[in-house]
């Protein structure tokens, strides 16, 4: 069963090169991609990857070049067909579907953002955006009327009878944005759609992103090769590394508890106090600890907590579920703030388990 994932992942495989559908099942699916390469000549552009995304979830996957990313979201929708495993859309499995379903599948359930926006030309913004309507059958003017309405959500409106040529790099990703969401899929994929923008306009976009997703709530699967992205971005994240799962976590966890050394290199330069939530940074309530200090939840990131307990004499209050999990007092703000750069919390869990098992 899928439960209410609206997408499910299962046991993923692609492998390239000669006899690649004789890897998986074998001892050859335990070598390394380097050891299966120079054995086989196949390359594992994906191993073995399992996870679920729930409804409204903005689920990132992150990974340098060539670590699987690209090829692991085009199995998503068969762009490339991949060797074994299972994606289950809404429960739905994409494998099993036929070329009239694939086809639905793409137009209607799908949508997708690249990085080359794959806008046409000669067509109006107001058209381009429109255009998953109008391969779908839509009538003209509700496709107008949703292309219209999709373009003052991403921020266009005005534009509906420019061209591409004569947009920015950003506001063309938004005029690709407008088309992926104008059909209304039930996900959306972005790979690595800012990866060729200025930094200022990427993160305009980033900003764009989260709005959207708060907005419309849409479950979204982001694709990425910059850590800070998918920090700012994730419900949660995925890391690849040679085609397999470094970790998933929270981007709390990611910094907080990195799965290993490969992952805490990786995040050694994280702000922590922008990341960190208040769970990783208290303690357990001592008997003379004042409890009329003000109460927090235990998600609140470490920065946005500086003002409140700096500011107050009685450590603050930890809650989650109306339960008291801890206290956080200005010796532990202040060690996280001085310590930025620091690698990893000794011990590596978040602090509720230690504070719990005091
Ligand atoms: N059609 C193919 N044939 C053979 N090998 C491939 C093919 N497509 C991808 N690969 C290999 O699979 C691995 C994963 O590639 P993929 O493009 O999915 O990685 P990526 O993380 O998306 O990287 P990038 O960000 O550079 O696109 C790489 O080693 C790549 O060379």
């Amino acid at each position: 069963m899928s439960g209410d994932a609206t997408l499910d992942v299962r046991h993923l495989w692609k492998v390239f090169g000669p006899r690649a559908d004789r890897v998986v099942g074998t001892p050859l699916a335990d070598l390394s991609r380097a050891d299966l390469l120079a054995r086989t000549g196949c390359v594992a552009a994906v191993r073995d990857i399992s996870f679920r995304v729930s409804p409204g979830e903005l689920f990132v996957v992150m990974g340098l070049s060539g670590s699987g990313k690209s090829t692991l979201v085009r199995c998503m929708n068969r762009l490339i067909e991949p060797t074994s495993g299972q994606v289950l859309l809404d429960g739905v499995d994409v494998g099993a579907l036929d070329a009239r379903g694939l086809r639905d599948l793409r137009r209607h359930r799908i949508g997708m953002v690249f990085q080359h926006f794959g806008l046409l030309p000669h067509r109006r913004v107001l058209d381009n955006v429109a255009y998953g309507l109008e391969i779908r059958g839509t009538g003209r003017a509700e496709r107008y009327r949703r292309a219209a309405e999709v373009l003052e959500l991403v921020g266009l409106h005005g534009y509906d009878d420019a061209y591409p040529d004569q947009l920015s790099g950003g506001m063309q990703q938004r005029v690709g944005l407008g088309r992926a969401l104008a059909v209304d899929p039930e996900i959306l994929l972005f790979d690595e759609p800012f990866s060729a923008l200025d930094p200022l306009i990427r993160r305009d976009m980033q900003n764009e992103v989260i709005r959207l997703h708060r907005e419309v709530g849409k479950t979204m699967v982001f694709i990425t090769h910059d850590l800070h992205e998918a920090l700012r971005l994730g419900d949660r994240i995925l890391i690849m590394r040679d085609g397999g799962t470094v970790q998933v976590g929270r981007p709390d966890e990611v910094v907080g508890a990195p799965a290993d050394d490969y992952v805490r290199d990786f995040v050694a330069d994280v702000p922590r106090s922008h990341v960190l939530t208040l769970r990783w940074v208290l303690r357990a309530r001592r008997p003379d600890d004042a409890l009329d200090g003000p109460e927090l939840g235990a998600d609140v990131v470490v920065r946005d907590a500086v003002r409140t307990v700096l500011s107050s004499t009685a450590p603050v209050r930890v809650v989650e579920d109306g339960e008291l999990l801890g206290v956080v007092d200005q010796d532990a703000i202040l060690r996280v703030i001085v310590a930025e750069d620091a690698t990893t919390r000794p011990g590596g869990t978040p602090a509720v388990t230690a504070a719990g098992a005091a």
